[in-house]
């Protein structure tokens, strides 16, 4: 790993406006991400859907957000693993993140804000509410896509109904020196589908299957889509979940923020019958994602190169 590999990019996938189910664009449309997804495990989505100020007013937030004392971010906890408070970790000493689960939803949004900001936040509660809400479609799209491109019409309601939204929201600080340095360690992402936006400073970097590294260069109007082990488990490994991390260079701090879906505790993701055959034995034994989860934040999770099959491969 770590060829880098210039010329290589990231498909580049448009998402009309008015795009319809069952339309010639929406089956253009699907035809693009099915094969990006196979290939890559990510793509860049043109969405204009949300509008720019609100996008400005995400980043504004964030930047008062990690400027807040470190004692009012650790109140950030969880008792589900990397759903809390992440910093000041010698391995990576630029990163700190946060999360807001079920961000897409007013109320929980207050109780995030109200916890961090002693006044509360209105404008930053509504932001990233209304934000992940409107994200949330982008997600719905594309999982509605890779069902119908899979054959799997029958298990579409099951499956939608499968997850909740994590937000995730990242800093990484400038090196503040003329070294590239490790922004985020390289890793997958455990849960079905990962949108990621980031303000002008770039970093994050995807590999491709034989070990090649794509520089990912996001616009103002792109979204970050990739796919996580659970959906690769769930389709059997027809999709692809890819390695990731992120370099830092230059003097700018780079914010990003994550949406993520991710199976609810209690779902037992098991691969449909159909896409199990001689081709295609199975990957991986029913497994529950919180619980894995907790396997992959243990000593030996996080020593393996591969944790979802030490966890539960088939
Ligand atoms: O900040 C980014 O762009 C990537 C973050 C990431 O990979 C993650 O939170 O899983
Ligand atoms: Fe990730």
């Amino acid at each position: 790993m770590g060829s880098d590999s210039e010329g290589i990019k990231l498909p580049v996938i448009n998402f009309p406006d008015d795009l319809k189910e069952n339309t010639a664009v929406w089956y253009s449309v699907k035809k693009q991400v099915h094969g990006a997804l196979k290939e890559y495990g990510c793509f860049e989505a043109l969405f204009d859907k949300i509008p720019i100020n609100l996008r400005e007013s995400v980043f504004d937030g964030l930047k008062q957000l990690f400027d807040l004392p470190l004692q009012n971010k650790l109140r950030n906890r969880s008792n589900k693993p990397y759903h809390g408070y992440v910093g000041q970790h010698p391995m990576v000493p630029l990163y700190e993140s946060m999360g807001i689960d079920g961000a897409h939803i007013q109320e929980k949004m207050e109780c995030f804000t109200d916890l961090l900001w002693s006044q509360g936040n209105p404008t930053f509660s509504k932001s990233i509410q209304s934000y992940s809400e409107q994200l949330s479609e982008l997600d719905q799209i594309v999982r509605r896509m890779v069902v119908e491109s899979l054959g799997l019409e029958k298990y579409m309601d099951e499956h939608m109904d499968s997850t909740n939204y994590l937000v995730r929201v990242q800093k990484y600080d400038s090196p503040k020196s003329n070294e590239t340095k490790l922004g985020l360690t390289s890793h997958t992402d455990k849960n079905i589908v990962t949108i990621l936006y980031q303000n002008e400073v770039k970093g994050l970097e995807v590999y491709t299957k034989d070990g090649h590294c794509i520089t990912v260069e996001p616009t103002l109007n792109s979204f970050t889509v990739m796919i996580g082990d659970s959906f690769y488990a769930w389709t059997n490994g027809r999709l692809h979940s890819p390695r990731h991390r992120v370099m830092m260079t230059g003097d700018k701090a780079r914010y990003s923020i994550g949406l993520f879906s991710v199976p609810k505790a209690g779902y037992v993701i098991k691969a449909p019958e159909e896409m199990v055959d001689e081709e295609h034995p199975l990957l991986f034994k029913p497994f529950d994602h919180v619980e894995f989860l907790d396997f992959y934040y243990t000593e030996a999770g996080q020593r393996s190169p591969a944790a979802l099959k030490a966890y539960c491969g088939a």
